[in-house]
């Protein structure tokens, strides 16, 4: 397991960011880490790279306790804010005097460009690079310790869609290639196609952890029926209400809470009733639709009067 948390809490004053997490991550691939905003996402990482003390609980690292991060740090290349570099010097500065004062062989700098996507960029003023140019160099260093892990809390917020698309394609080559990439975000849209493994939280309670396709399973299918006759809609719901499916009535289909193993048997449930159909369709929920149902938002932002508040709360003390 790359990260193991029990029972790990962080509260600040009253309120718990983090309620009692029991998290196994395994090692490999992309992880997601989602929950609308305010779910302790970043309190979470955080705690994971020794930046804020747990109020309790444990957790691992790569195999060591969070109480001493300087254990696993040489590992674990991470990128939690927007980066900060000299806007003046170019990519390759910046980097290359990053690597100095990591004690980082300076040809790790070439190799991260690359793999970033920025080698032939190297020589201009950061100052000229787009948000998802910065957020890739932000990447580049952290991938400059050729980390096992890296942990990268929302790095396509504030990006255009081509940007979005870009830091995906880079995170899922950075997860096939034997290494962990934690990656946070509060919208299950924008990483729902790279990951392998989702976390999933809410008010800092785990609502779900697995495989992305077990998080998959969990889509409610329907199959939609049509009579090729109307008249025979209402004989049609008893065959298959008979048969001891849930069926309710969406103008012109009929709707069968089934799966799609189930069509066939539809079919031929209503063919043995004499009944032609016109049209079989299966129906599966989206995975927005899957986080919705788990976290009561599909846009990230908490929809219930405790989200409301916690919101305002943060905007006014600027607490952060
Ligand atoms: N230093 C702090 N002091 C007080 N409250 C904090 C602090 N850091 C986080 N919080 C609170 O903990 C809760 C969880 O915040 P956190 O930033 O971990 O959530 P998140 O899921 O990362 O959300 P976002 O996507 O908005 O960053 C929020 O209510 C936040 O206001």
């Amino acid at each position: 397991m790359v990260i193991t948390t029990e029972a790990l809490t962080r509260s600040f004053g009253t309120l718990v960011a983090v309620d009692g997490l029991d998290l196994e991550l395994p090692a490999g691939g992309v992880v997601g880490l989602v929950g609308p905003n305010g779910s302790g996402k970043s309190t979470l990482i955080r705690m994971l790279l020794g930046l804020v003390a747990p109020s309790g609980g444990s957790a691992t690292v790569l195999g060591r306790g969070i109480d001493d991060p300087t254990a696993y740090a040489a590992e674990v290349g991470a990128l939690i804010e927007g980066p900060a570099f000299v806007p003046g010097l170019s990519a390759r500065a910046n980097l290359a005097s990053l690597a100095a004062l990591r004690g980082l062989p300076r040809s790790r700098v070439d190799e991260v460009l690359e793999v970033v996507g920025l080698a032939g960029r190297g020589n201009e003023p950061v100052r000229r690079f787009s948000l998802g140019m910065k957020q890739r160099l932000g990447i580049a260093a952290a991938l400059l310790p050729d980390p096992a892990l890296l942990i990268l809390d929302e790095p396509t917020n504030g990006l255009d869609p081509a940007g979005i698309v870009e830091i995906r394609t880079l995170l899922r080559q950075l997860g096939s290639e034997g290494r962990t990439v934690v990656v946070s975000s509060h919208l299950m849209s924008e990483i729902e196609t790279i990951c392998t493994y989702v976390v999933v939280v809410r008010f800092g309670v785990l609502v779900f952890s697995g495989p992305m396709s077990e998080l998959m399973r969990r889509a409610t299918t329907s199959v939609a029926v049509a009579p090729e006759d109307a008249s025979d809609r209402g004989a049609l719901r008893d065959v298959l209400e008979g048969h001891g499916w849930s069926v309710s009535a969406e103008e012109p289909t009929l709707r069968v809470v089934a799966g799609e193993a189930d069509a066939a048997l539809i079919n031929r449930q209503a063919a043995a009733a004499g009944i032609t159909l016109s049209s079989l369709a299966v129906h599966r929920d989206s995975l927005e639709a899957v986080f919705l149902a788990m976290t009561g938002t599909d846009d990230g932002e908490l929809a219930d009067a405790r989200g409301a508040a916690l919101r305002g709360g943060v905007r006014r003390e600027g607490v952060r």
